[in-house]
Order: structure tokens, then sequence, then C-alpha cells
């Protein structure tokens, strides 16, 4: 029993020993935790403020990037969360651009990805912290240099609410992207303390263009989706606005445009791209004009197609903005790697930003990221592309500044290309009648064979006419006169025929040079076909206010070309023509586009002054006798054209030109057009180089123009 006893109090003994063993090892294993813990907060600080240390000497690179004007600048802004619960990837913001995110499903050592931006703000940045920073640019759109802002992100990252113009009061609109809409809303709800970059961007510039009033005046003008490339939405207008809220006004016209719909991920989605474009033309007392723009732009949603869980229509939709973004994509990485062709013309996103992304604006990129867990594939992939975007080189920005002696200089040197223009050479008055002839508008000789030779060479682009114009053998006058030759003309018919080619050609050619100063000078384009009118009308005597009113309208229409112009075929009557100059100012006024019965007008117009100086210098030089009546330049006025006195003497003169009987003297538009009267066409009237005369009693329907 005692030894039993014994047995039993060496084993407690033994057992007391392991315990105390096992309690030494805990103590000395928390021991250890706690070494461990607090390396790791040590390790984790120095982390921290290596971070912060690389940031700063990346962003103070950036700002010597940015100072040289040569980056794109990208600001980041985190949103807050919308679910307490969910994890936050976004680890770490430094206070001068850089950011930790970290993977949810590494570890957090592996999973760690720094970025560095010229901003990033967090959750609890306002938009006025927002604005302080986006402030110089605006303000340097003022001072002539084009800006782009640009929001990207995926769907409810907060693109709108960081641009936003104004509070949402408007009704949702369905609508499929297909282009670029018109229009930014803003936040549902909120307060004034949401208005984002838009309507505070608006608002310095109005206020800028008030305080500089008395250096210079401003005149800021809202359009629709359009470059000075030429890059032309449907239904986009130029509209000259006093103040944000006329801006405001306008935007619920375009608000129409701009579709949002509930997705998966924001019940209030943007499911377009949103353009919204200040024009700013600035005029000094010297004289000095410096010209800018701002683009706005809130890009739809980033996100995968499957993200948004969209069906249908919005899943084609969601398919086309990622079509866009991928060639924004394309044309960033291009532009980065400083490749010879930049993908621009891939959308039409890329050609309206063209100019910001690779041209010499200054360009701003908003990148938005959501901070949850699920979020973490778009947020990625956001801030990488937000990468790229800050390696882009832009060149430096430029300034739209023109001085008053440029403008001068362009001027004579418009004046010098206006009178070495060869048709001109004509107006010299050397004989008795040569002032007269000079000043009256004549029909033009063998138009229907002009109008064909034309419409054929005009096909061809300006370049390629400038081309030929240099390589003899293939012009179009000299081509002609062979097959002039090979008809049997005589020289007389040949001659007059080349000098009414030749010509027609060099002022085209003026014309294209002409309209390079036009694009210079106005925000819209000009077609060469409404410069070529321009030079025409620029040679004539004219009244002033005929000349602006033609100017205005064909400046209305940028689609005008010259083959069209050409081809009018039907007779208008006067009342009609007189219509198309009315329409003309209105359609400057509604700035809808021109039709095409008054381009023809004008173009009929002012072939028929430049060839009938052509027909009359022509005649000087050959010694030809005429039989025409010479008119007093006072009394002369459109109708004499359509006189049956004068029809007839031109026709005569023809005759006696071109020794072709024309018995039959029908009603042909002198453009081409079919004969208006009934009259069988004989072989000599195909050949005809005036049209014949109208008889007195069918003057007031039938008209030569
Ligand atoms: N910084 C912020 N502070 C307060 N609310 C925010 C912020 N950012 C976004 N929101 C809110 O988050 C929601 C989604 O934002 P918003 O509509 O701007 O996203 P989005 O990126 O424009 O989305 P989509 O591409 O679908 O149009 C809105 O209700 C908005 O008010």
């Amino acid at each position: 029993m005692k030894k039993a006893n014994q047995n039993h109090l060496s084993l407690l003994n033994t057992q007391e020993k392991e315990l105390s063993d096992l309690k030494d090892l805990l103590s000395t294993t928390k021991r250890e935790f706690e070494d461990l813990q607090s390396q790791l907060q040590k390790d984790l600080k120095n982390i921290g403020s290596q971070v912060e240390e690389m940031s700063t000497a990346a962003v103070q690179y950036l700002k010597v990037a940015e100072e040289t004007g040569r980056n794109i600048r990208v600001f980041c802004r985190i949103r807050h969360t919308f679910c307490a619960e969910a994890r936050n990837v976004i680890d770490f913001i430094g206070e001068v651009g850089s950011l930790v995110i970290s993977d949810p499903l590494k570890s957090k050592k592996d999973g760690r990805k720094v970025f560095l931006f010229n901003r990033v703000f967090g959750p609890s940045a306002t938009q006025d912290d927002v604005f302080n920073d986006t402030q110089p640019l605006i303000r340097s759109v003022m001072d002539g240099y084009n800006v782009c802002i640009f929001a990207y992100g995926q769907t409810g990252s907060g693109k709108t609410y960081t641009l936003a113009l104004e509070f949402s009061v408007l009704p949702k609109f369905n609508f499929h992207i297909s282009s670029v809409a018109y229009g930014t809303s803003g936040p549902s709800g909120g307060s004034t303390k949401d208005l984002g970059i838009n309507y505070l961007a608006l608002n310095d510039l109005f206020e800028i263009s008030n305080q500089r009033k008395d250096i210079i005046s401003y005149e800021i003008k809202f359009k629709c989706c359009t470059n000075d490339n030429g890059l032309s939405l449907p239904d986009a207008s130029l509209l000259t606005v006093k103040s944000t809220s006329d801006v405001l006004n306008l935007m619920k016209y375009g608000e129409v445009n701009r579709v949002v719909c509930s997705t998966a991920i924001n019940n209030r989605s943007s499911r377009s791209h949103s353009v919204l474009t200040a024009h700013v033309h600035g005029k000094d007392a010297y004289g000095n004009i410096l010209r800018s723009c701002l683009h706005l732009v809130d890009l739809a949603g980033s996100e995968r197609v499957d993200k948004s869980e969209v069906t249908g229509d919005r899943l084609k939709e969601a398919q086309h903005i990622n079509e866009s973004l991928s060639c924004l994509g394309d044309v960033n990485t291009a532009l980065a790697q400083k490749n010879s062709h930049i993908p621009y013309r891939n959308s039409k996103l890329t050609l309206l930003l063209q100019d910001s992304l690779g041209g010499h604006a200054k360009t701003l990129m908003f990148a938005h990221v959501s901070p949850e867990e699920d979020s973490f594939g778009e947020t990625i992939s956001t801030l990488k592309f937000a990468r790229r975007v800050s390696t882009v080189e832009l060149g430096a920005a430029r300034l739209n500044k023109e001085s008053s002696e440029i403008e001068n200089l362009k001027k004579a040197l418009t004046n010098k290309e206006a009178r070495s223009t060869p048709s001109y050479n004509i107006k010299e008055p050397k004989s008795p009648f040569g002032k007269q002839r000079a000043t009256i508008e004549r029909t033009p000789p063998c138009l229907r064979r002009l109008r064909i030779e034309n419409g054929s060479s005009t096909m061809k682009s300006e370049k390629a006419m400038y081309v030929e114009d240099r390589r003899g053998p293939k012009t179009p006058t000299q081509t002609r006169v062979r097959r002039l030759i090979s008809e049997g003309k005589d020289n007389s018919q040949i001659k007059l025929s080349a000098d009414v080619s030749k010509s027609l050609r060099v002022s085209t050619v003026s014309a294209q040079k002409y309209s390079q100063f036009q694009d210079a000078e106005q925000f819209g384009n000009l077609s060469n076909g409404s410069s070529m009118m321009e030079i025409y009308h620029s040679k004539a005597p004219r009244s002033p206010t005929s000349y602006s009113v033609q100017k205005q309208a064909l400046k209305t229409d940028c689609r005008t070309k010259i083959p069209r112009l050409l081809l009018p075929n039907t007779p208008e009557p006067k009342v009609q023509a007189r219509n198309d100059i009315q329409n003309g100012m209105q359609s400057v006024l509604s700035t809808e586009p021109r039709t095409a019965n008054g381009k023809g007008f004008q173009i009929r117009k002012s072939l028929r002054t430049t060839i009938g100086k052509l027909i009359s210098g022509s005649e000087k030089s050959m010694n030809l006798q005429n039989t025409i009546e010479v008119k007093s330049p006072v009394t002369r006025d459109i109708n004499d054209l359509k006189s049956p006195v004068v029809a007839h003497a031109k026709a005569a003169r023809r005759e006696s030109l071109s020794g072709v009987q024309t018995a039959d003297r029908s009603c042909r538009s002198s453009l081409g057009g079919k004969p208006i009267e009934s009259s069988t066409p004989t072989s000599n009237n195909r050949n005809a180089k005036t049209p014949p005369p109208v008889h007195p009693s069918t003057r007031a329907t039938k008209r030569w123009l």
C-alpha cells in the first residue's frame, strides 16, 4: 500500500514538472508571438513609409512632367464603400498620389500592388477638394489651351458624381449606344456640395470671362460632339451661352439623348459616353485672338459585360461601350509605345478625343474605383489602364493664340491668292468695252460639256487635281483639247474651251489653299467647295450683304462638295433662288443643314460670273466680233439673264463662235439640266455652246440660271 502511494506521488511530480515545462513553453511562444507581432507592425510601418518615399519621388517626377506639359495627368478617386460588411481592398492611400491595393484571394505579402498617380482622392474627399486640383486646368482654357477631362471606371464607381453638372431632375430614357451622346447629369437628390467638376468648371469659365471683360472679350459656345478636325455627329449644334444656367437649359435637351438604366451594379447607370464641349473664343483690344476648347467627357462604365448582368439590347450596348473603350486603350498603348500609327479612327470616341490624347492639349483623366472586394478585378483593370494612360507623353501643350499681325498676314496672303487667279486677268479694261464686259453676266458657253468634265475631275480629290495640274500630259484641259481636235473643232473653240477649263482648275486649287486659312478662322469646317465659292465671290464685285449671306449660308453645310455643287440640273425660278438665300439665312440662325438647292444656286451664279468673264476675255483676245447688246451695269440685274433679247443675242454670238446653227432652241438648263420644253434634240444642239433663248411667254417659269 505504501509502495503504491509512493509510485503515485512520483507520477504526480512528473506530471507537475511536465505541466510547468508546458507553461514555460507557452510563455516563450507567447513572448515570441508578441515579438513577431511588434516586428510585423514595425515592418508594416516601414513599408508604408517606403511606399510614401517612393511615391513622393515618383510624384515629383510626375510634377516635373506635368510642368513641362508632357504627360496626361491622372487623378484617382475612390468612393466610399456601399456595404459596411464588405472587405475594403484599398489598403493604403498616400498623401502624394500613392495607393496600395491588396488582392483578397492572396496573402497580404503577395497580393499587394502599389500604384502612383498625380493625385489620389479617398472616400472622404469632397467635390471641392477635387475641383481645387482641377481648377488650374480649367483656367488655362481661358488662356487659350485646349483641355480635355475624362472620367473612366466601372459602373457605379462615381464618374458621373465627380463630373456632375446638376442633380438629376429628369426622367430616365433608354437608348441604344451607337454614338456619343450629349449631356451630363449628376447625382440624384443631393445638395449643392455634390455639384461636380462640370458645374464648377462652367461657373469658373463664366466668372473669368466676366473678370477679364475689360481686357478681352470672350464668347463661349457649346457644341455637341464635334472637334476642329471635322468629326461631326448628327444634330450637333453650336450655341452661344452666357451663364451656367444657359448650359443647364441646353442640357435638358441634351439629357434626352443620354440614357440611363438600371444594371446589376448601378441602378442609375449611364449607358453612353457623354461629351460636353465648350468652345472659347477671345479677342483683345489689339485684335489678338485666342481659341480653345474644353471637353468634359463622362465615359460609360468600363466593366466586363457579364458583370452588369445585362441582356438583349443592353448587352449589345455594353459590347459597344467596351469596344470603344478598348479602342481608347489601344490608342493609349500605341501612344505610350510611341508607335508610328495611332488607331484613332477605330472608334468615334478616339476620333473625337484625338487632339486631346495625342495632340497639344492638356488632358486629365479621372480613374474611378470602387473599394469593395467583389469589384477587385475591375478596380485593378481601371488602375492598370490609368497607369498606362499616365505614361502617354503628349507634345508640349500649345497655346492657340493668333496675333493680329498673323491675321493681317493671312488676309494679305488670301488677297494675293485671289489676285493671282488667271480668270481675273480679264478684268483689265483694255478696250472701251472691257470694263462693261467684265461686269456683265453671261450665259456660259459650252457649259454642258464643262459640267461633264468638272463632274468627272472633281470626283477626284483636290490634291489629285493639284497633282494632275502639274503633270502636263494628264490635265483635263489637254485631254479635252485633244478631244476637240479629234472632233474637228477650230482653233478659237479649242482655245476658249481650254481657257475655261484652266480657270476652273486654278480656282479650285486656289480654293484649297484659301480653305486652309478658313479652317484656322472658324469653329466649323468649310468644305473646299464652299471655299471655292468664296474665292469666286471675292473676285466679283458684289454687294457686301449678299456676299456675307452666301458666305454664312455656305458655312453651315460642311458636306458641300464641288461635284455636287456643279450638278444641279433643273432650272430654278428666281423666286426660289431668293428663297434659297433666305433659307440660307434661316439656316444660319437655326443652325440647320443647308438644302442642296441654295448651294446649287450660289454655284451656278458664281460659275456664270466667272465663265462669263472668261468668255469676254477670250473673245477680246481673239478679236472676235460679237453682236451682244451691252447694257449699262447700273440697270443690269439678274433678270437681264433671262431677257429673250439678250438670250437671242447670246445665241447669235454662240453661233458666230461655234459656227453651229442652233435651229432648235430648246430650254435646257445651262448646267446641263434636261430640256424643260419638249423639243427634239438634234445633233447640233447637243454640241451647242450656249443655251438657247427662252420664249417670252415661258419666261415666268423657265429661266436660265
Ligand atoms: N465620392 C462620392 N461621394 C458620395 N457618393 C458617391 C461618390 N461617388 C459615387 N457616389 C454615388 O455612387 C452612385 C454611383 O455613382 P455614379 O452614378 O456617379 O457612377 P458612374 O461611375 O457614373 O456609373 P455609370 O458608369 O453606371 O454611370 C451614385 O449614387 C453616386 O451618388
